[in-house]
């Protein structure tokens, strides 16, 4: 079982960059996730289980299988950016590029946890242990269960309001790309605890401390891109099961899901303007098509935050249940559309998302590439640090 140290760092002063120096005492959080350490024994052993694999994984996981392990033997992206005519190469190294600083242990058992998920999925269905799509890889900041044709990921940083930190990031992924292959027919997005998720967690942002604010703002537009793309490619009905108030990210991704059900004592709070920043998760188109440009402006512009059943007037949320009989409702629910054919629910996603497939990866391009600039803005470096400080909540 994975476990987590968190470590408090000393009170000191942060100058994220040389430009801007904010004499400000930042008590600055080091979270070193220990993630669980995948022996050597255990890296070597994946590695040589990748060359047994009965399917293909695929383009992309085989690039995520690459990064892994560049990450994992030789730390962070320490070679020059091949030419933009280099395309596999290329793929490769922005593939690699986007881990940013994940620690080599933690590349190593995302690594072994990947291509165990690949080996379970890909033996024959005579082969696979009872019950054994109920053993998936050790996740640190998830919980993920597969019973009764749904794949449940279930967000589980409760004493953080499930908070977003670079690990469930790349966990997320993994976890989707898992879900993707398994026997499963729907996926469900969820969170532990009295929140769905209050977003970014906003100590990503004390990585800073490490000096390359440029670089660092660059590899985590490209880790949101990735991040939003796993959404806009999900193969399978995603269905989001909002237990508790929604921030940041975790509501705009929303508007890529294929149903998003509600509990009534949910909110839905997009603070970007607040926290000096703009929309991502497709959000800047999306969200105007569901509900309106003016709506949208209040929401992502003005940062108003949204009641459940407003959210659901707005089109955002399909439904609102009452909190007393949320869970036992919508489980009912999915459970029954769990039976349903999932060629049938596969290919009728496909249909209806592949008309915009190309137009949301654009959306989520130009997002990012905006956001990267943001970060580094005066207006967000204040926000951030203002909530750290705790002088703000939204
Ligand atoms: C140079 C570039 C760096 C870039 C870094 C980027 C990262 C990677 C790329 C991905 C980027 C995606 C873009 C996403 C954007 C967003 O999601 S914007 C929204 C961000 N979220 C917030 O601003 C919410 C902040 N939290 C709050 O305002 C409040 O916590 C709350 C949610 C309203 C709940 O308040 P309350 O009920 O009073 O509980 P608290 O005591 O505040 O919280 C309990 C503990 O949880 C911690 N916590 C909660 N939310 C966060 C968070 N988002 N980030 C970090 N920590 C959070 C909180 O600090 C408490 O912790 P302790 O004090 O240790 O108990």
């Amino acid at each position: 079982v994975a476990m987590a140290h968190l470590v408090a760092g000393l009170a000191r002063c942060w100058c994220p960059s040389p430009l801007q120096v904010i004499n400000f005492p930042v008590v600055q959080l080091h979270m070193s996730l220990m993630a669980m350490r995948a022996s050597q024994k255990d890296f070597e052993n994946a590695m040589n289980q990748v060359k047994l694999l009965k399917k293909d994984p695929g383009n992309e996981v085989k690039l995520k299988l690459y990064a892994l392990y560049k990450q994992a033997t030789e730390g962070p992206c320490n070679t020059p950016k091949p030419g933009v005519f280099d395309l596999i190469s290329k793929a490769k190294w922005d593939t690699w590029s986007a881990l940013g600083s994940l620690p080599k242990e933690t590349a190593r058992q995302n690594y072994v946890d990947l291509v165990s998920s690949l080996s379970s999925s890909s033996k024959s269905s005579g082969q696979v242990e009872p019950g054994a799509d109920r053993k998936p890889p050790g996740y640190e900041t998830l919980v993920v269960t597969s019973e009764d044709g749904i794949t449940k990921i279930m967000l589980n940083r409760p004493t953080k309001k499930n908070a977003m930190n670079r690990q469930m990031y790349h966990e997320i992924m993994l976890a989707l790309e898992a879900a993707s292959k398994d026997d499963s027919r729907i996926t469900v997005i969820t969170g532990n605890g009295d929140y769905y998720s209050s977003g970014n967690d906003l100590t990503n942002f004390t990585d800073m401390a490490s000096g390359k604010v440029e670089e660092l703002a660059k590899n985590s537009a490209i880790l949101l891109r990735n991040f939003v793309g796993c959404f806009i490619d999900f193969p399978k009905p995603l269905v989001a099961v909002v237990n508790g108030p929604a921030v940041g990210i975790s509501v705009t991704t929303l508007g890529l899901f294929d149903a998003v059900y509600s509990t009534d004592r949910a909110t839905f709070h997009t603070p970007f303007s607040h926290l000096g920043q703009s929309p991502e998760g497709c959000s800047s188109y999306t969200f105007p098509r569901i509900m309106s440009p003016s709506k949208a402006t209040e929401m992502l512009i003005f940062g108003k935050k949204l009641t459940a059943r407003e959210a659901c007037a707005q089109g955002l949320v399909t439904e609102v249940f009452p909190d007393s009989t949320f869970q036992k409702e919508v489980w009912t629910r999915l459970k029954a559309y769990a039976k349903l054919p999932p060629n049938a629910m596969r290919i009728s996603k496909e249909v209806i998302r592949n008309k915009e497939k190309e137009k949301l990866h654009a959306i989520n391009a130009e997002e990012c590439s905006v956001l990267q600039e943001r970060w580094l803005s005066d207006e967000c470096m204040n926000a951030v640090m203002n909530f750290l400080s705790r002088k703000a909540k939204l």
